[in-house]
C-alpha cells in the first residue's frame, strides 16, 4: 500500500442510511499515480514506472526522424470531410517499438474515426490490436517512432497518458489491474473530478456523486457492493469488465477504446455490457474496439471493421467481413494481401497464369522468369496507376516489348467454332479460348479479327476501346485480361469508397453520354451471362474464371456490392476515371483509393 494514503472521512452509513446493501465509508486518498494513469497505463497505483513515466513527444520524434511536419495537427484541426463528418481521431502511418527490446510492432497503422462511429479492430492474436490501443493511450512499454495521431485536432503523441484521459479518451484493458487498498468509488471519484476541473466545472462532492454514481451502476447492471471494495481486487473476469465500463460510463469519454471487452463474460454479461457502451454513445463520441468474436458485433453494431495483421491494418470493411472471419477464419483475409501491392500482385498473378503456361510449354531456358518479370512489371506499375486513378494505358512502363511468338499460320485457325475446336496441333496455351470466341494467340499478338465472333455485335465504340487497352505502352497484354485487370481495379477502387461518394459516381455515370460509356455496355452484358442486367456473384465469378483470373470466393465477395449483385449504373460507375469529375469530388476519390491503397 506505499504510495496510497487513505484517510477515513465519513460513515456510509451517516451518508446512505437509506441504502440496503449500504457500502463501506468513501475514503479520501491520494494516489501515488493519477487515476488517469492507472487508467490509462493499467498500472498499478504505486507502480515505480509511474512517477518517472514519459512518453515520446511528437516534436522529439520529428527532431528524431524523418517524419515531416505536415503531419502536424495544424492540417487537420476543424477539417471535415466531404460529408461533413468531423475526424475524432487521425492515425497516420503510426509506427512504434517496444522500449526495452526496440522491436517494432505497430509497422504503419493508418485509420481515421469519425464522430459518432464505431470501429472494431479484429486480427489473430498477436497482430498488435493491443499495441495499438496501449500507444494510443501512451503506455510507458512503447515508443512512437513515426507517424502522427490528432485527437480532435490535437498532437496526441505531445500529450501525457493523464492529459490525453482528460482531453477525452478512455482505455478499458485487456486485464484490468488491482488496486489494493483503493476503493472503486473514491477511484472514479478523483478520476471524476480531475476531470471536471480539466473542464472547468464544478467538481461534486461525495454526496453528489454517490447519486452520480448510482444511475451508472443501474446502466451496467452492477451492484452497489462493488463500490467499497478495492479496485478490481478479488473481481471475476467479467466484473472486472462491468467495472471497466462503469469507469467509462461515469468518467464519459469521446473515445472509448475497448480492448476486448467481450472477454471473459457470459451471454448475459455481454448483453449488460453491450447495453452500457451502446447507452452511453451519443453522435459526438466514438468507440473503437478490440474484439475477437462477431457475437460482440451483433450487439454493438460497428460503422467499420478493420482487420490487424502484422503490426499494420491490412482490410477495412462492414460487418460482412466478421460474418466472413467467423465462416472461413483469417485464411479468407490474409495470405495474399489484397489491398495495395499486395492485391495487385494476386491479380497480375493470376492473370498471368496462362503466359506462364506459355512459356513452359516451350523450350527456351528462362521461360518461367520472363512471364514473372513481366507480371511484376504490371504490378509494380499499375500500383501509381491506381493512386492517380489513371486507367493502365497510361502508365509508363520501362519494360520491353515481349518477342512476338510465332506468327499463328493461316491453316492453323479453327475452321469450326473456337468455343468448341481448338486446334490440337498448337501447345496447351496456345489452344486456350475464351468463351466469348476470343483465342487467346489472336490477341497475344495485338492483332485482332473483328470480322469473327463476338466483334460483329460489338459497337465501334467497344472495339476502339478494345484497341486502345491492347497495347500499353508496347506491353502487350490479352484483351480480356487487360479488360479484367481494369475492371478489377475499377471495382476495387468503387467498394473502397463510402455510400455518398458511390451515390455521386452513380449519378455521374447516368449523366454521361452514349459515348463516353462506348464499350462499357459491352463489358457488362458479357459478364452478364443471362442478360438479366444484374451481375450476380456467380457470373462475376464464372467471368473472372474465364480469363484464368481464379479469386478466392471472399475476393471475388469483396467486389460485389452490398446487395450481392452489381447492376450496370453501378458498374459503370466503377469503371469511371477520377479525371472526369473535377475539384474537391476528384480529391476525396484519389484520397479514398489512396486510403485503400495503404490499407
Ligand atoms: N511489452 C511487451 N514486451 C514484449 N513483447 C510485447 C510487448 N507488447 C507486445 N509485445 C509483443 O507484440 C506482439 C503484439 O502483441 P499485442 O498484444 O499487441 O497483440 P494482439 O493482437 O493484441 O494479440 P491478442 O489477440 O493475443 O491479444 C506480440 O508478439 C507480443 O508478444
Amino acid at each position: 500500500m506505499a504510495g496510497v494514503n487513505l484517510q477515513l472521512r465519513h460513515s456510509v452509513t451517516q451518508l446512505f442510511p437509506s441504502i440496503s446493501s449500504p457500502p463501506p465509508p468513501p475514503q479520501r486518498f491520494q494516489l501515488g499515480t493519477p487515476p488517469s494513469r492507472v487508467l490509462f497505463c493499467n498500472l498499478r497505483a504505486n507502480s515505480a514506472a509511474a512517477p518517472t513515466l514519459r512518453t515520446t513527444r511528437r516534436s522529439d520524434i520529428i527532431a528524431a526522424s524523418s517524419v515531416g511536419s505536415s503531419t502536424s495537427s495544424d492540417s487537420v484541426v476543424g477539417d471535415r470531410d466531404e460529408v461533413g463528418r468531423i475526424p475524432l481521431l487521425e492515425v497516420k502511418d503510426l509506427r512504434a517499438v517496444i522500449v526495452e527490446s526496440r522491436q517494432e510492432i505497430l509497422k504503419g497503422v493508418n485509420l481515421v474515426v469519425y464522430e459518432g462511429e464505431i470501429h472494431a479492430v479484429m486480427g489473430k492474436n498477436g497482430s498488435g490490436k493491443s499495441t495499438f490501443s496501449k500507444v494510443l493511450v501512451g503506455h510507458p512499454d512503447y515508443e512512437v517512432t513515426g507517424g502522427s495521431v490528432v485527437f480532435k485536432g490535437q498532437n496526441l503523441l505531445d500529450m501525457e497518458p493523464e492529459e490525453r484521459s482528460l482531453a477525452g479518451l478512455f482505455m478499458s484493458f485487456q486485464s484490468p489491474v488491482e488496486i489494493p487498498g483503493v476503493s472503486n468509488m473514491d477511484f472514479l471519484n478523483m478520476a471524476f473530478n480531475a476531470r471536471k476541473r480539466k473542464l472547468g466545472q464544478p467538481e461534486l462532492d461525495p454526496i453528489q456523486f454517490y447519486s452520480h454514481l448510482v444511475s451508472k451502476l443501474e446502466v451496467v447492471n452492477m451492484k452497489t457492493d462493488f463500490l467499497n471494495r478495492n479496485v478490481n481486487e478479488g473481481f471475476s473476469g467479467g466484473e472486472r469488465k462491468r467495472n471497466e465500463i462503469l469507469q467509462l460510463a461515469v468518467l464519459g469519454a469521446e473515445l472509448a477504446i475497448l480492448d476486448e471487452i467481450d472477454s471473459g463474460l457470459d451471454v448475459d454479461a455481454l448483453q449488460d455490457v453491450a447495453k452500457a457502451v451502446n447507452g452511453l454513445l451519443t453522435p459526438k463520441n466514438s468507440v473503437l474496439m478490440i474484439t475477437h468474436y462477431q457475437r460482440l458485433l451483433d450487439y454493438i453494431k460497428p460503422t467499420l471493421i478493420h482487420i490487424m495483421e502484422n503490426g499494420r491494418i491490412i482490410k477495412t470493411g462492414d460487418k460482412s467481413l466478421a460474418k466472413l472471419l467467423e465462416k472461413e477464419g483469417y485464411k479468407a483475409i490474409s495470405g495474399p494481401n489484397l489491398s495495395g501491392n499486395g492485391f495487385l500482385q494476386t491479380v497480375s498473378a493470376a492473370l498471368w497464369k496462362p503466359r506462364i503456361g506459355a512459356e513452359q510449354a516451350s523450350s527456351h531456358g528462362n521461360a518461367q522468369q520472363v512471364p514473372k518479370e513481366a507480371a511484376a512489371e504490371v504490378s509494380k506499375e499499375a500500383v501509381p496507376d491506381q493512386v492517380q486513378n489513371k486507367p493502365p494505358e497510361q502508365v509508363e512502363t520501362s519494360t520491353k516489348p515481349e518477342p512476338k511468338p510465332e506468327p499463328t499460320k493461316p491453316e492453323s485457325k479453327p475452321e469450326t467454332n473456337p468455343e468448341t475446336k481448338p486446334d490440337p496441333s498448337k501447345p496447351k496455351h496456345m489452344r486456350r479460348v475464351s468463351s466469348a470466341g476470343l483465342r487467346t494467340e489472336s490477341v497475344l499478338h495485338g492483332d485482332l479479327d473483328f470480322s469473327s465472333d463476338p466483334w460483329p455485335s460489338i459497337s465501334d465504340g467497344a472495339k476502339d476501346l478494345v484497341q486502345k487497352m491492347l497495347v500499353i505502352h508496347g506491353f502487350k497484354l490479352t484483351v480480356w485480361l487487360q479488360i479484367n485487370l481494369w475492371t478489377l481495379l475499377r471495382m476495387k477502387q468503387f467498394s473502397a469508397m463510402n455510400k455518398f461518394k458511390k451515390m455521386a459516381l452513380r449519378v455521374i455515370a447516368e449523366s454521361l453520354s452514349e459515348e463516353e460509356i462506348a464499350g462499357l455496355k459491352e463489358m457488362f452484358k458479357m459478364i452478364d451471362a443471362d442478360n438479366s442486367g444484374q451481375i450476380t456473384f456467380e457470373e462475376l465469378k464464372a467471368g473472372l474464371k474465364r480469363v484464368g483470373a481464379n479469386l478466392k470466393e471472399s475476393e471475388i465477395l469483396d467486389l460485389m456490392q452490398a446487395d450481392g449483385r452489381i447492376d450496370y449504373n453501378e458498374f459503370v460507375a466503377m469503371m469511371q476515371k477520377g479525371s472526369i469529375m473535377g475539384g474537391p469530388m476528384k480529391m476525396g476519390l484519389e484520397k479514398s483509393i489512396s486510403i485503400s491503397l495503404k490499407h
